[in-house]
Parts: structure tokens; C-alpha cells; sequence
């Protein structure tokens, strides 16, 4: 649905955005994320059509975005950082608007509006003033231009910026409930926000694309990945001790450390992260365990995280993967 090839944009020696390729299909949502000034925004405005690039392609539904800028338009909805709202109109004259701006006419246009003012749950204040509203709701408003005419692809920049959490969560399901039948794409600085909406993420750092997959896949590039994390319960130190001791020299483990949380948890190092890896080592950590005499409270694998795997790939990584997602 959408195919973005060996894209470029420089600004005088500056390259904003540097060799990017990556292809989304219906039911992908994308969180992109990036540090400041990674090409964020410069990918999107070039992917929606407002920025020319200096070299590449963007095809929205095997249309080329600058050779036919119309009709890739069309299938397009865009929800940009700061959109601009006519303040004295009413929620519905303002729609009604823009409606007819994408022509949309007659019983068509009232179905649109309709249809925008329900899933975006305007119909509160689908009467008054925009320049009365709340934040919220303003915002509210922004989305509902966006998907007037029920486009198949949503780009949306900074979705929940500036909203409290209340406002966030409600974005957030929109989110969720438009991306059953439609292609998504969202920047944003906030990972739980890639969490609680996103299939896929794509790394910007400095223009060039660090990393592109699912959210579990970048998760797994935090170092710590991989791990087990044990606790356990025992009568005397002692008997933790030696137990900890024989831990550390069970086959597949590179090291025991101790957890900053709880003082009976142990962070234990694991040699072979596959999953034959770890599960071979599991079956030998319960065995120890049993032959002990410990009590398992809890044995379960470290994902990793979303913050420290961002964290890690942009103070020293160059690691790239694919372009298909
Ligand atoms: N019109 C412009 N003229 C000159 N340089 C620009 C222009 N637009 C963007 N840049 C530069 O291109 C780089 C990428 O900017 P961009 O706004 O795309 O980053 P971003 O990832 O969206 O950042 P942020 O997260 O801070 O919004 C930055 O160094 C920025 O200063």
C-alpha cells in the first residue's frame, strides 16, 4: 500500500534524509521514531506529497505521490503536527468545508461528516464554535479533516502531542480501530505509544534507517534480551548462596548478577539465546532449583525494551536490516 524507494532530501550540505526504502501493506501500523532532528518529519511531508525529495520514489497504492499528486492524494489522510482550523466556524460547518474541498457533495458529504463526527466522538459539540473547544477536542477535529473521505492510508505526525492522558487513550483507540482496514504510519517521541498501537517501528537516526521490524523484534536488540530472571525463595542465606554459586557454573550461563529490584532475584546471563538455548537452560535452572531445595517464585525470559533498545542503537549502532517490513 505504500512503497517508499532509496528516498533522499538534502537542505543545502544537510541530508535530512538519507537512502530510506521501506513497503507497508493494509493492516500495518508503523510507529516511526527517531532522536530529534533524525527526518521524521521530512520523511512524512515528502511521503504525504508537501516536500519534494531530491531523489527516490513514494507510491501510495501503486500511484506515484509527485506524478500523480491528485489522485495518490486521494488516499490519503494526513493528521500533520499543527493542523490549521478555521476558529470561527462550527465543528460541522468546518467539516462540511473541507468536505467539499475533497469533493464531496450532496447525501456523500453528509455521510462523511457523519461518519467523521461519530468515530472521532464529536457529536457533543458538533454545533459549536471550533475557537471554544478544548485541546482535546480541537485535536478531536484535526483527525476528523483527515479521514473525511475514509482514506485507505493515515499519516499521522506527533498524534497524541500535548494531550493529557485521558485525551491519549481515546487517540489511541481511534488508532486501534481504524487499523483493521488501513495502512498506518505515526511519528512520535513517545514508545508507549508505539507499544499500545504499533505492528511495526522504523528507526530514523541522522536521515538513514537504523532498524526496521515488529516492536518484539526491536525489543530483542536490547542487550539484556534474553535473560533469565529468576526468583527464589529459601530458609537460610547460606542455602541461597550455594545455590547461587552452583548457578553460575551450570552449563549455558555466562554470568549470575543480582537484582537492583528484589534481593532474591538473579539475573542470570545466557550464552545461547535461541530458543532451544534457552529452553535446554530453563529445564537445567529448575532442576537446580528442585535439587536445592528453593522455592521458584518466578523464572520468566527479559524481553527487552522498546526505550533501551532506542537507547542503545542510537549512542553506537549502525545496525541495519531489511527494507521489506
Ligand atoms: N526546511 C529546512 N531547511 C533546512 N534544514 C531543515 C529543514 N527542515 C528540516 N531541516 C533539517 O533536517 C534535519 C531533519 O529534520 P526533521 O524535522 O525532519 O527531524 P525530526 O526527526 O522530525 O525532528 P523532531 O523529532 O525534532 O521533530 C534537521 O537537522 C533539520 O534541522
Amino acid at each position: 500500500m505504500i512503497q517508499v524507494k532509496q528516498l533522499n532530501r538534502t537542505f543545502g550540505a544537510k541530508k535530512a534524509v538519507n537512502n530510506l526504502s521501506f513497503s507497508l501493506s493494509k493492516g500495518q501500523v508503523l510507529g516511526l521514531i527517531g532522536p530529534n532532528g533524525a527526518g521524521k518529519s521530512t520523511a512524512m511531508r515528502m511521503i504525504t506529497g508537501f516536500l519534494r525529495p531530491s531523489s527516490g520514489s513514494i507510491s501510495l497504492g501503486g500511484i506515484d505521490v509527485w506524478q500523480h499528486p491528485k489522485k495518490a492524494k486521494r488516499l490519503l489522510g494526513y493528521l500533520p503536527e499543527s493542523a490549521p482550523l478555521f476558529e470561527d466556524m462550527s465543528v460541522e460547518g468546518f467539516l462540511g468545508y473541507l468536505s467539499g474541498v475533497r469533493g464531496l457533495h450532496g447525501r456523500e458529504r453528509t455521510q462523511a461528516i457523519d461518519r467523521a463526527v461519530d468515530l472521532c466522538f464529536l457529536q457533543s459539540v458538533r454545533h459549536q464554535a471550533i475557537d471554544t473547544l478544548s485541546k482535546g477536542y480541537r485535536h478531536r477535529v484535526c483527525l476528523a479533516q483527515s479521514i473525511l473521505h475514509d482514506p485507505p492510508i493515515i499519516i499521522f505526525d506527533e498524534p497524541t502531542d500535548g494531550l493529557d492522558p485521558n485525551q491519549k487513550q481515546e487517540i489511541r483507540d481511534l488508532i486501534n480501530e481504524f487499523r483493521h482496514n488501513k495502512t498506518i504510519i505515526l511519528s512520535t517521541h513517545i514508545l508507549d505509544e508505539v507499544n499500545a498501537v504499533c505492528t511495526d517501528v522504523l528507526l530514523l537516526d541522522r536521515g538513514k534507517k537504523l532498524f526496521t521490524g515488529t516492536l518484539a523484534e526491536l525489543r530483542s536488540q536490547t542487550p539484556e534480551a534474553g535473560d533469565l530472571l529468576l526468583q527464589v525463595g529459601f530458609d537460610y542465606v547460606e542455602q541461597f548462596r550455594t545455590f547461587r554459586e552452583k548457578l553460575k557454573i551450570l552449563a549455558g550461563v555466562s554470568a549470575v548478577e543480582m537484582s537492583e529490584m528484589n534481593s532474591n532475584e538473579l539475573r542470570v546471563k545466557v550464552i545461547d539465546k535461541t530458543l532451544s538455548g534457552i529452553e535446554d537452560l530453563t529445564h537445567r535452572v529448575v532442576q537446580l532449583v528442585v535439587e536445592e531445595k528453593m522455592k521458584l517464585l518466578q523464572l520468566r525470559q527479559d524481553q527487552g525494551s522498546l526505550e533501551l533498545a532506542f537507547r542503545t542503537m542510537t549512542s553506537y549502532g549502525t545496525h541495519c536490516r531489511g527494507d521489506e517490513l
